[in-house]
């Protein structure tokens, strides 16, 4: 769905993009992520044909985007991380401004506007203006603005950012709706959570150049694996943990990697154990011995900021001479 091929971006004096190649498949959702001015909202402007590459192509959909950018721009939608709202404009305005300017025709026009507008909450506040909405709903304008013409490709940067828990959690939802009905997405946050359950893919950038690209396992149900020896798994306890409780866990699993701790438990405690049977039986029969009230034992999702940190880390210590 979006190709990118060894993509060289310069602001002037500064190589922002270097020997960017990549691949995004259709319907996925591709967190992207990396450090303070690695490059994420340079590489999304040069996918919206917003910036001109010193080299390299882009093609969405099979376009290209330095050829075709108009073409591209139907097909697409993005989401700056500083955007502006017309603030003369009422919201119904402002969509039909933007569905008119992405070529939705007259007669599909109104229908289009009522729809986004249900989608996103917006329907009660079509007849306001931007200035009197609360920054939450200016970012849901935004968002309806930059989905209004149904496109396939979703690009948003720093979609959450300003928003509190309730809406980030609607946003969330409103990105699987967008998934399912068979948008592509590309989101880049900082806040690794609110990606976490929904994207498929992590996309990670460093000053300018890819890191990794991985796919995600869809079903929670299964483990990623650290290395080809241990999976993780998520151990639920009988009863609440004590005081000591992390020590005692730690002592009856020397060797084994605690992803995942949290003294309240609210979360389960993730654990990488082997992903040989018998290894883990051995495993789990010392956590029983040690006293640790094992309730119940599954394969679990890798958290995406845990994943990421994991991540950074292997690279830093590959990096080590
Ligand atoms: N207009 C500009 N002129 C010169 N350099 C720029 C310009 N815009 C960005 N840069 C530089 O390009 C690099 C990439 O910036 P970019 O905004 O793409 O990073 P980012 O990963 O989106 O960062 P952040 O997470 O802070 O939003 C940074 O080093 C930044 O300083």
């Amino acid at each position: 769905m979006i190709e990118v091929s060894q993509l060289v971006f310069e602001y002037p004096g500064h190589r922002a993009l270097d020997d960017v190649s990549l691949c995004i498949g259709a319907g996925s959702v591709t967190a992207l992520v990396g450090p303070n001015g690695a490059g994420k909202s340079t590489l999304m402007r040069c996918i919206a044909g917003l910036e001109q590459p010193l080299s390299g192509h882009i093609r969405v959909k099979g376009l290209s985007v330095q050829a075709q950018p108009r073409e591209v721009h139907r097909h697409l939608g993005y989401l700056s991380d500083f955007y502006g709202l017309y603030d003369r404009l009422t919201v119904a305005r402002c969509l039909q401004y933007s569905a008119l300017s992405m070529g939705v025709a007259g007669a599909q026009l109104a229908a289009r506007v009522q729809q986004v507008a249900a989608q996103l909450g917006l329907s009660e506040l079509l007849q306001r203006y931007p200035t009197e909405l609360s920054r939450g709903q200016r970012q849901r304008v935004a968002i309806a603005q930059a989905i209004v013409h149904q496109p396939s490709v979703l690009l948003l940067d720093e979609p959450a950012s300003g928003l509190d828990p309730e809406a980030r959690s609607s946003l969330s939802q409103l990105f699987r709706q967008l998934q399912a009905q068979g948008m592509t997405l590309v989101v880049s946050s900082h806040i690794l959570s609110e990606l976490d359950e929904y994207c498929t893919h992590i996309l990670s950038i460093r000053q300018g150049r890819i890191e990794s690209h991985e796919a995600l396992q869809a079903a929670p149900a299964q483990a990623l694996q650290a290395d080809a020896q241990f999976m993780l798994y998520a151990l639920e306890l009988a009863a609440p943990p004590g005081q000591d409780f992390e020590a005692r866990l730690r002592q009856a699993l020397q060797g084994v990697t605690v992803q995942d701790f949290d003294a309240t438990g609210n979360r389960p405690v993730q654990l990488w154990l082997p992903a040989a049977a018998a290894d883990r039986a051995a495993w789990l029969a010392r956590l029983v011995h040690a006293g640790i009230p094992v309730a119940a034992l599954a394969p679990a999702r890798e958290r995406l900021q845990d994943r990421y940190a994991r991540q950074t880390r292997d690279t830093r210590h590959q990096e080590q001479p």
